[in-house]
């Protein structure tokens, strides 16, 4: 659905040139939910504004749904950017009008006829679940109604995919989820793709397929999220299950175990009863995450010992990355 090639921006800035997107590539496949995370300036921002050309990247080609943006002229870009539908952290509503009067704004911009337009707002309306606050002008909506607003604006050109900018950042988390069970829920349905940047560790958890981490304008990592954690000295491993400090065990070893899918779920009676080590869980968490089951967890294991190195390498063996903990 998106193909993105050798993608660079620089902006000239007083301090001089600042290289906000250094060499991208990407490739997001129908159907998808792609997550870009990164900390604050590492170019996420730009990186999705330039997929629908609102930023011009000043290298590399932009491929969506089979069609060069990078290569059209602006006229022909207005109407390819209507089959990109947007959402952002602060909502974009307009003030003066209804819930209903913003999905209706959107519908008029493309040119949908008056007669066509009020059974259209009402079934994106309904797509959402936001049916009983149509009258509602974005002021008396909570902040997760104002998004559901926003999504199904985005929406209405019936676009194949969506571009999510921190859509969940100003909600609380309760709201943050509700929201991504709709857009979830919304792929399925509709077949969407979905793009979106984020450095909420959550949205990755409950939305992405696949992840990019980004950092000073580049992509360090990249792939399915369970092929990412599952990698040695994965840095989403470390972002997403965070097991804090590495406290002092004297005698003691310290290691870092990932598991995914089911593989690793006996991982400490396997220690415990096949080579006799005495296991301590000094940290760890395990969760469903969208795409597969995840975590990872600290383990103390006595130094001294004998069985230690083989208890090791069958972890490996069993295809668990084993680490030392840090
Ligand atoms: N229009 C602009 N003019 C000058 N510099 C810019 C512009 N837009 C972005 N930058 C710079 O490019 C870099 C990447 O910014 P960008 O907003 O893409 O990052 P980000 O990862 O989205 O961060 P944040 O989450 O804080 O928005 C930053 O150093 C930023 O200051």
């Amino acid at each position: 659905m998106i193909r993105i090639e050798g993608l660079r921006k620089t902006f000239p800035t007083r301090g001089g040139p600042v290289t906000a997107v250094d060499g991208v590539d990407l490739t997001v496949a129908e159907g998808q939910v792609f997550g870009v995370v990164g900390r604050s300036g590492a170019g996420k921002s730009t990186l999705l504004r330039c997929v629908n050309l609102l930023e011009r990247p000043d290298e590399g080609r932009v491929t969506v749904a089979g069609v060069e943006l990078t290569g059209l002229p602006e006229r022909h870009l207005r109407r390819a950017r209507q089959d990109i539908g947007m959402i952002h952290q602060h909502f974009a509503l307009l003030h003066s009008r209804t819930a209903a009067g913003n999905v209706s704004f959107a519908l008029e911009v493309m040119g949908v006829p008056r007669r066509k337009r009020a059974a259209r707002v009402e079934e994106l309306l309904d797509l959402v679940d936001l049916t009983d606050r149509a009258d509602a002008y974005p002021a008396q909506l909570s902040g997760g109604q104002k998004q559901r607003v926003g999504i199904a604006r985005a929406l209405a050109s019936r676009p194949r995919l969506l571009l999510s900018d921190e859509a969940t950042s100003a909600l609380d988390p309760d709201t943050t989820g509700a929201i991504l069970t709709l857009l979830r829920d919304l792929t399925r349905r509709l077949g969407l793709t979905i793009l979106l940047i984020t450095h909420e560790m959550d949205v990755v958890k409950r939305l992405c397929d696949a992840v990019a981490v980004m950092r000073d304008g580049r992509f360090v990592e990249s792939g399915p999220v369970a092929d990412l954690v599952n990698r040695p000295d994965s840095q989403l491993a470390r972002d997403l299950f965070p097991l804090g400090p590495v406290p002092t065990m004297p005698d003691h070893v310290l290691v870092d175990v990932t598991l995914t899918g089911r593989a690793g779920d006996d991982v400490v009676a396997t220690l415990a009863r096949r080579h006799d080590l005495d296991v301590r869980i000094v940290a760890g968490a395990v969760e469903q995450l969208a795409a597969t089951r995840a975590g990872r967890l600290r383990l103390a294991l006595p130094e001294a010992a004998p069985g230690l190195a083989g208890a090791l390498h069958d972890l490996r063996g069993a295809g668990l990355t084993v680490e030392a903990a840090r």
